[in-house]
């Protein structure tokens, strides 16, 4: 079944034409990357899909229902929920409390005081404390659960990121460079997770500079390039794929995953 479709999306900067005209499809339980050398709109493409932006021109469908000019929570409440930027963790608290935050942001449009003063809100809380512990466990974060953010190192401080996207029962998660800057053993961990999170139901569209994780990780790779879509399709047939080649020209041969 097809969860998400972008079509024709077109987003302007002035005279610069940052995605240009793509479409593609992702189908439940997929997971989807896009990919494309420096500058080729992989993030503004993202942020068209999250609503983060308004496209030019085209349409971003959720479950068959456009879903482009809804506001980002909106989007969110939907479905579609993208990881969190470091920089919106809250650094004093625990990646418990952290992961508790995110649940009760999730169901509540009221203020926090107001919403932790009934009853029914504090039998909520026990929930969600239950819920963001095994989300914590799920990912590895277990025995961190305790630490305050700004004391836990980088690659878990990202991790915490996903586990407070995963608190809004995402059906889509939108990742944005969840590879990036990780060595060998970091990336091999995020992979493994991403590979979690699909088995919990949860479909996957990634966005990431580097081929070598997706090669691993995907299902699908969609690749642009200034812009516009070039090519679509299977790991190996993407790699194998001469446009490929040629827009990563002047690439190692490692930055295409062989
Ligand atoms: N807000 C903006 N205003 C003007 N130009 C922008 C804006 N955002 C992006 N661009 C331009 O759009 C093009 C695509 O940028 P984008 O960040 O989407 O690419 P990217 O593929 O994510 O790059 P990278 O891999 O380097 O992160 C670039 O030429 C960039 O300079």
């Amino acid at each position: 079944m097809t969860l998400l479709s972008v079509e024709g999306l077109t987003r302007r900067f002035g005279g610069l034409v940052a995605v240009n005209d793509v479409s593609f499809t992702v189908s439940e339980g997929e997971i989807l990357s896009v990919i494309g050398p420096n500058g080729a709109g992989k993030s503004t493409l993202f942020k068209l899909i999250g609503s983060f932006l308004p496209p030019s021109a085209g349409r971003v469908l959720f479950e068959g229902a456009v879903v482009s000019g809804l506001k980002p929570n909106q989007v969110a409440r939907k479905g579609i929920v993208r990881t969190f930027q470091e920089t919106t963790v809250f650094k004093e608290m625990t990646a418990l409390q952290n992961v508790v935050v995110a649940h009760q942001l999730g169901v509540t449009a009221s203020p926090l005081g107001t919403f932790f003063s009934s009853a029914a809100a504090r039998a909520d809380e026990r929930r969600f404390r239950d819920s963001a512990a095994e989300i914590l466990d799920y990912l590895g974060l277990g025995h961190v659960k305790d630490v305050e953010a700004r004391n836990l190192p980088h690659g878990y401080l990202r991790a915490l990121g996903i586990a407070i996207a995963l608190a809004a029962r995402p059906r889509l998660l939108l990742l944005d460079e969840p590879f990036a800057g990780m060595n060998p053993e970091e990336t091999d961990r995020a992979v493994a997770m991403v590979e979690g999170i699909r088995k919990r139901g949860v479909t996957v569209l990634l966005v990431e500079h580097d081929m070598r994780a997706v090669m691993r990780i995907s299902d699908r790779i969609v690749v642009i390039s200034f812009g516009s879509k070039i090519a679509e399709g299977s790991p190996e047939a993407v790699r194998a794929d001469p446009a490929v080649v040629e827009a990563y020209l002047g690439k190692d041969d490692e930055t295409i995953g062989h």
